[in-house]
């Protein structure tokens, strides 16, 4: 089988993720995507809904849709291995005989390429990576221009342009809950009324 890893901290789940992991798991003939929310505990940025809530969140996001699945991998690991390198590495134990790729945007392959993940190098040594575009960043030069990610250009790195940019971050839904804005429309049905029942990120930046 060939599965998606898409790791982001879904505070919360949008429709964007939703389409664009519907996108990759068409044009790229993905079998399963695997939602993989990160800790509450990272040290480069902090969430504001717990563990718990987004999880549920995303629970209810793919509920219909057989080829999403969630996994609490990276959410439930050891403090210290939280990052994606480890993360990738009990997963490729879990799924011994299937094809793994991690699933991200162009924004986060510069990251990469500047150095700043954890084990970031042997990360992309070991793997393959489904690269959206995003933001009008030219993956092909972020490629080229980063030792780190153009020693490893065997292939490893599959590009895709979604085809719209598609921007909903959850940065702008979560300012819209606290400052009084109507945000019902950018994310599922069910996500929505969850936030509103558990009156989550009311005081969001
Ligand atoms: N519109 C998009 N196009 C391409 N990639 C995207 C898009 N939205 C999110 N991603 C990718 O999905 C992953 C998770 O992103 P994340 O949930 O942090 O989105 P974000 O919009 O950056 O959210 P936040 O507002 O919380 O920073 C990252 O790899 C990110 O690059
Ligand atoms: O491993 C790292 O050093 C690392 C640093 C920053 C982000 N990540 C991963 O990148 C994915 C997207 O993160 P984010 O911040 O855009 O939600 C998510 O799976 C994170 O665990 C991983």
């Amino acid at each position: 089988m060939k599965i998606g890893v898409y790791g982001s901290s879904f505070d919360p789940i949008t429709n964007v993720h939703l389409w664009t992991a519907s996108t990759i798991c068409h044009r790229k003939k993905l079998d399963k995507i695997l939602f993989l929310p990160s800790a509450k505990e990272r040290r480069d940025k902090s969430l504001q809904g717990g563990d718990e809530h987004r999880t549920e969140m995303v629970k209810l996001a793919i509920a219909d849709d057989p080829r999403f699945e969630l996994s609490t991998e990276e959410m439930n690991a050891p403090i210290g291995q939280q990052y994606t390198y480890y993360t990738m590495q009990r997963l490729k134990k879990q799924y011994p005989d299937d094809e793994l790729y991690f699933v991200m945007g162009a924004d986060i392959l510069v990251d990469i390429g500047n150095g700043s993940w954890v084990k970031g190098e042997k990360l992309v040594e070991e793997h393959q990576f489904i690269v959206m575009a995003r933001d009008g960043i030219d993956m092909l030069k972020t490629i080229s221009a980063s030792p780190l990610l153009r020693n490893a250009d065997d292939g490893r790195f599959h590009l895709v342009d979604k085809g719209l940019a598609m921007e909903i971050s959850s940065t702008y839904i979560r300012q819209e809950f606290s400052r009084g804005g109507e945000p019902r429309y950018l994310l599922p049905e069910s996500c929505y009324q969850y936030i509103m029942r558990h009156g989550l990120y009311q005081d969001s930046e």
